[in-house]
C-alpha cells in the first residue's frame, strides 16, 4: 500500500511470520558511482538491473528485461502519463498498458486532502468483472502519522500481501469487503508529498520484486504529472474564484450604475433617450460636456445597456498617459520594439476585445496614435508597436472630451477623417446649472453614497433651506463639485453647518435682485409660496430674515433649551457667529444671558 505502515505496525512486523507477506525494500542497490545523467537515464539505468514480468498470463512467465525493452516500457508509460492532464484518463490508459506487464484488477491515484482530513481518489480504473472498488474518499485514524511513516521511506515501493498489517489497506479491505493484495508507490515531487499510486489484485498470488521494479519506474513521471495536475487544478480554482468575483463585482457595478444616472427622467431625459437608442449598436460615440457633468457615468451606462455588457469596459484617460507611452498602452508592443521594451505588452484594445473602450480626453491623443485608432475603426484590427502581426479586434469606442474637437480639426491637431469616424453619434451632457431640477435627487443619491463610503450609521437629511441654497449656486464643477460639497457638509457635521457657508455664497449665488423683500413668513414656512423669479431673495437676506423670525418665535433666546440655536439645529456659537456676520443684533432683548451655554 502506498501510505503503508505506522511505526508500531512496522515494529510488530519484524517479530511475526506475517512479516514475510509484507515486504518492502529499497528498489535499487546503491551503485558505487553513477554517471552524470539525466533523471530519465538514471531511472532507466537503475531499473535495468531488475526483473520485470513481460507478460502477466502466468507467474512463471518472467523474462529478464533487457536494457532496450526496459527503456521501451518506460518510454510508453511516460508517453501515456504526459499525454493528458486529466488524471482519470491517464490512469485508465495506464491501467490498460500495465495489464500487459503486471497483474492488477484496480489502479488508483490517491492523495491526502489535508483540509478535509481524508484520502481522496483522483484517477481510477478497474477491471470490468471487479465488483467492489476502492472508495472515492476514505478516512482513517491518525492519517498524518501514517503518511509520515510512508513518506519517510519514499524511495520504496510498498507491497502489502496482508491488508491487516496496514491501516489504509485495512480500511480499504473493510470497504470492499475483500482481502486483496496491494502494491503502491508514494509520489514525491521536489520534496513535496504529492500522493500515491495503488494497484490491487484479488487473486492469491503476491506481488513480487518484478512488480515493484515496474512500479518504481512509474513514480517519477507520475509524481511530476500529478504535481502539474495539482498546480493546474489550483490555477483553475483561482481562476474560477476570480471569475466569480468579477461577475459579482460586475453585477454590483451594473446594479449601482443602473441607479447611478440620476436625472434620467429629469435634466438628462433627452440624453438617456439617445443612450437607449444607440447602446445596442456598435456606432462610435463622442460625449461632450463640461468637466464633472457625468461623461464617465454616461459612457458606463452605454456599455451596461449594450450587448457587450458581459465583456470588459476599459477607460483610458488619454490626458494622463505620456505621449510617448500612449501608443504602446493602447495597442501594445512587441519585445524590443523600442528601448525599454523588454517583453511583449498586450495593449488595452486587445484586453478589451469584445467590450467597450472609453477614451476620455480623446483630444490629447497624438497624431500617430490617431492613425492607429483610425485603422481600428476602419478595419477592426490593430498592429502592436514594432510588430508585423495584424490582430483583428471587436471593440466599441466611446470617447469624451471637453475640448472643441471641431476647432482642433480646423487647426490640424486632430485628424478630420478620425473625427468623422468617431463622431457618428454625438451626445452632449448639459451642465448642472441648466438642470437644477435634478439637484434634490442628486443630493439624496450622493448622501446615500457618501454615508456608505464613510460608514455612517444614519443618513443626514438636508432641509428645504439647504436645498434652496444648493439650487441657487452655479456649480462650475458640476456634479463632481456637488459631490465634494456634500462630502464636506457631512464631514463637518451636517446639522451643525449650512451649505451656504460651504459654498461661499458671495461668490456664487445668483445676482442680487436688489430690492427684494419677501415677508419673513416665506422663510418660516419653508418657501412654498415662492412662485416667481422676483420673489427670490439672496440667501444672505433669506438667512437673516429666517434667523430673525426664529429668534422672535423663541423670544429672542439664542442658546439653551427652547432657544433659537436648538430650534435651528445649530450649536449656539455657530448661530451667534452667523448673527454677527448677518448683522443681527445679538440678544436684543435677551432675557436670560446666563442660559447661553
Ligand atoms: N447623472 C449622474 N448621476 C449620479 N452621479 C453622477 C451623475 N453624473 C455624474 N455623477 C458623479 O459625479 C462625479 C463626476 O462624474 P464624471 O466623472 O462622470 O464626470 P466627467 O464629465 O467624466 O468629468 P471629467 O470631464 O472631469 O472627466 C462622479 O463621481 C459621478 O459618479
Amino acid at each position: 500500500m502506498v501510505f503503508a505502515h505506522s511505526n508500531a505496525c512496522m515494529k510488530g512486523c519484524h517479530d511475526t511470520e506475517k512479516n514475510k507477506d509484507r515486504y518492502r525494500w529499497g528498489m535499487f542497490p546503491q551503485r558505487a558511482r553513477l554517471p552524470q545523467t539525466t533523471a530519465l537515464t538514471r531511472i532507466f539505468h537503475e531499473s535495468s538491473a531488475l526483473q520485470i514480468r513481460g507478460s502477466q498470463t502466468s507467474e512463471g512467465n518472467r523474462t529478464s528485461m533487457n536494457h532496450a525493452k526496459h527503456f521501451e516500457v518506460y518510454k510508453q508509460a511516460v508517453n501515456i502519463i504526459s499525454k493528458n492532464l486529466d488524471m482519470n484518463i491517464v490512469i485508465t490508459d495506464l491501467f490498460v498498458f500495465l495489464k500487459d506487464h503486471i497483474h492488477l484488477d484496480e489502479l488508483a491515484l490517491i492523495y491526502y486532502d489535508v483540509p478535509k482530513n481524508r484520502f481522496q481518489r483522483l484517477g481510477h480504473a478497474v477491471s470490468p468483472n471487479k465488483k467492489a472498488h476502492l472508495p472515492e474518499q476514505l478516512v482513517i485514524d491518525n492519517a498524518v502519522g501514517y503518511i509520515d511513516t510512508v513518506f519517510n521511506d519514499a524511495e520504496s515501493v510498498i507491497v502489502i500481501n496482508d491488508p491487516a498489517l496496514d491501516p489504509l489497506a485495512t480500511a480499504y479491505a473493510l470497504h470492499t469487503g475483500k482481502s486483496e493484495r496491494y502494491i503502491g508507490v508514494p509520489l514525491v515531487h521536489n520534496k513535496d508529498r504529492i500522493g500515491g499510486l495503488v494497484a490491487t489484485r484479488s487473486d492469491d498470488i503476491p506481488y513480487d520484486k518484478a512488480d515493484k521494479a515496474l512500479f518504481d519506474l512509474l513514480k517519477s513521471p507520475l509524481a511530476l504529472a500529478m504535481s502539474n495536475w495539482m498546480r493546474h487544478h489550483r490555477l483553475v480554482e483561482i481562476n474560477d474564484q476570480y471569475l466569480t468575483q468579477k461577475r459579482e463585482l460586475a453585477n454590483k457595478l451594473r446594479g449601482d450604475c443602473q441607479h447611478k444616472v440620476i436625472g434620467d427622467k429629469g435634466g438628462l431625459r433627452e440624453v438617456m433617450g439617445n443612450v437607449q437608442k444607440v447602446a445596442s449598436l456598435d456606432s462610435s460615440i463622442v460625449i461632450t460636456g463640461e468637466t464633472g457633468v457625468g461623461k464617465d457615468v454616461i459612457a458606463n451606462a452605454i456599455h451596461n445597456l449594450s450587448n457587450r455588457r458581459e465583456n470588459p469596459f476599459i477607460k483610458i484617460d488619454c490626458g494622463t498617459i505620456p505621449e510617448s507611452l500612449i501608443e504602446s498602452e493602447l495597442f501594445g508592443h512587441e519585445k524590443g520594439a523600442f528601448t525599454g521594451a523588454q517583453a511583449r505588452k498586450i495593449g488595452t484594445f486587445e484586453i478589451a476585445d469584445k467590450g467597450t473602450v472609453f477614451l476620455d480626453e480623446i483630444g490629447e491623443l497624438s497624431l500617430s496614435a490617431q492613425v492607429k485608432l483610425l485603422r481600428l475603426l476602419q478595419h477592426r484590427e490593430i498592429v502592436r508597436v514594432g510588430g508585423p502581426k495584424v490582430i483583428p479586434l471587436d471593440i466599441r469606442i466611446v470617447c469624451a472630451t471637453h475640448r472643441n474637437l471641431e476647432e482642433m480639426v480646423k487647426v490640424g491637431s486632430f485628424r478630420q477623417d478620425l473625427w468623422y469616424r468617431l463622431n457618428v453619434f454625438p451626445l452632449h451632457i448639459p451642465p448642472l446649472r441648466k438642470r437644477k431640477q435634478d439637484i434634490p435627487d442628486l443630493v439624496s443619491y450622493l448622501i446615500k453614497k457618501k454615508s456608505r463610503e464613510m460608514n455612517l450609521p444614519g443618513r443626514p437629511v438636508p432641509n428645504n433651506f439647504d436645498l434652496l441654497a444648493l439650487s441657487a449656486y452655479d456649480w462650475p464643477g458640476n456634479i463632481r463639485e456637488l459631490e465634494n460639497v456634500i462630502e464636506r457638509w457631512m464631514i463637518l457635521g451636517s446639522g451643525a453647518v449650512s451649505f451656504q457657508s460651504i459654498l461661499n455664497p458671495e461668490a456664487h449665488t445668483a445676482p442680487c435682485p436688489g430690492t427684494l423683500s419677501a415677508p419673513s413668513r416665506l422663510a418660516v414656512a419653508g418657501f412654498e409660496s415662492i412662485t416667481a423669479p422676483d420673489q427670490i431673495m439672496t440667501l444672505n437676506q433669506l438667512n437673516k430674515e429666517y434667523i430673525e423670525a426664529a429668534l422672535k418665535i423663541c423670544n429672542h433666546q439664542v442658546g439653551g433649551e427652547g432657544g433659537a440655536a436648538a430650534r435651528l439645529g445649530l450649536p449656539r456659537t455657530t448661530l451667534a457667529s452667523k448673527m454677527k456676520k448677518l448683522g443681527i443684533a445679538s440678544c436684543r432683548t435677551h432675557k436670560a444671558p446666563p442660559q447661553m451655554r
